[in-house]
């Protein structure tokens, strides 16, 4: 198997149309391509690539997923980054951050099975802090851990992050304005994430990030993936199941429901609404269910 010799494994850093920055087991960068028309590659693949002259390479092959992650817009999901072992969710003091919008990325989250952790920036605006944090309350009861952060203190904010981090490959989410941008850049220094501040000095306006990107932190303390915002971070492509799955605290409800194919709206004998009835289900939570679940364009399965 001659051919074989020349196939070297790497992780996919940064995808620009049909074109992949992949970084080979041993640092190298290379520029490289598939031989069809439609890869299915995304930033955090392992892929095998064989080696073409001196900078490039063709994607062979794509190891298995862990997870794959999509966002979707109006016409469809597309995939974005793959084997992510943690999503970090950035919300901030002010601008207020939407509820709607973080509880759509802790469904997304669950359903893909990754861990999430909400980063509560902004911290040092003090005086909308006690608001902010009331409402992240909801969330912090289904166990996700809520981190607070301030980019104005850098070593702090290091010192916090860095130990969650470690060891993962994580993924930064974030509705415009929240400090994304600015977290990035004080965990890696060269990641040269322009800060809407810099953008706008430049005069080319909002700064707005188009593609996912992976990052290395300093001493291989783990991987960050930066990603387009939040807006893009659309859940339509799940299907029932997977909505579902996005809602963990449904679980030891649904188990009595009557229907094995309960889907928790309108049915009798439900024992997610009989939960809701009670207040043990939150009842802002299952209306966010009942909007993903009436926006989902996956194929019905009842
Ligand atoms: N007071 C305070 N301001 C912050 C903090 N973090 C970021 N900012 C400011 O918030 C604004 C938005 O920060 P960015 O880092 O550009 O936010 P972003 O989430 O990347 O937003 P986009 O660039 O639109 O994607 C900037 O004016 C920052 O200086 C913080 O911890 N405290
Ligand atoms: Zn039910």
């Amino acid at each position: 198997m001659a051919g074989n010799e020349r196939m070297i494994r790497g992780r996919v850093i940064a995808a620009h149309g049909r074109h992949y920055q992949v970084e080979l087991d041993d640092g190298q960068l290379r520029q490289c391509y598939t031989r069809g028309k439609k890869s299915g590659i995304c930033v955090g693949d392992y892929v095998d690539i064989e080696i073409q002259g001196q900078e490039e390479g063709r994607i062979e092959r794509i190891h298995e997923r862990r997870n794959l992650l999509y966002r979707s817009d109006e016409m469809r999901a597309k995939q974005f980054a793959a084997n992510v072992d943690q999503l970090l969710i950035v919300v901030a003091v002010e601008p207020l951050f939407s509820d709607d919008l973080t509880g759509r990325a802790l469904a997304g989250a669950f359903s893909a099975d990754i861990s999430p952790v909400i980063l509560l920036n902004k911290s040092d605006l003090s005086k909308g802090l006690p608001l902010a944090r009331a409402r992240l309350a909801e969330m912090a009861a289904l166990g996700v851990p809520v981190v607070e952060t301030s980019t104005l203190h850098p070593d702090a904010l290091r010192d916090t992050l860095l130990p969650l981090l470690a060891g993962k490959t994580s993924l930064l989410l974030g509705q415009s304005g929240m400090g994304k941008s600015s977290i990035l850049n004080i965990l890696v220094p060269d990641a040269r994430a322009d800060t809407q501040a810099h953008s706008l000095a430049l005069g080319t306006g909002k700064h707005t990030t188009t593609s996912s990107r992976l990052y290395h932190l300093p001493d291989s303390q783990g991987d960050l993936i930066d990603s387009p915002g939040f807006q893009a971070f659309g859940l339509k492509h799940l299907g029932q199941t997977e909505v579902e799955q996005g809602f963990p605290e449904f679980a030891p409800f649904s188990q009595h429901c009557r229907f094995y194919n309960c889907t928790h709206r309108h049915e009798p004998g439900c024992g997610v609404l009989e939960a809701l009835e009670k207040g043990l289900i939150n009842d802002k939570r299952h209306e966010l269910y009942m909007r993903i679940l009436a926006e989902s364009t996956a194929p019905q399965k009842y």
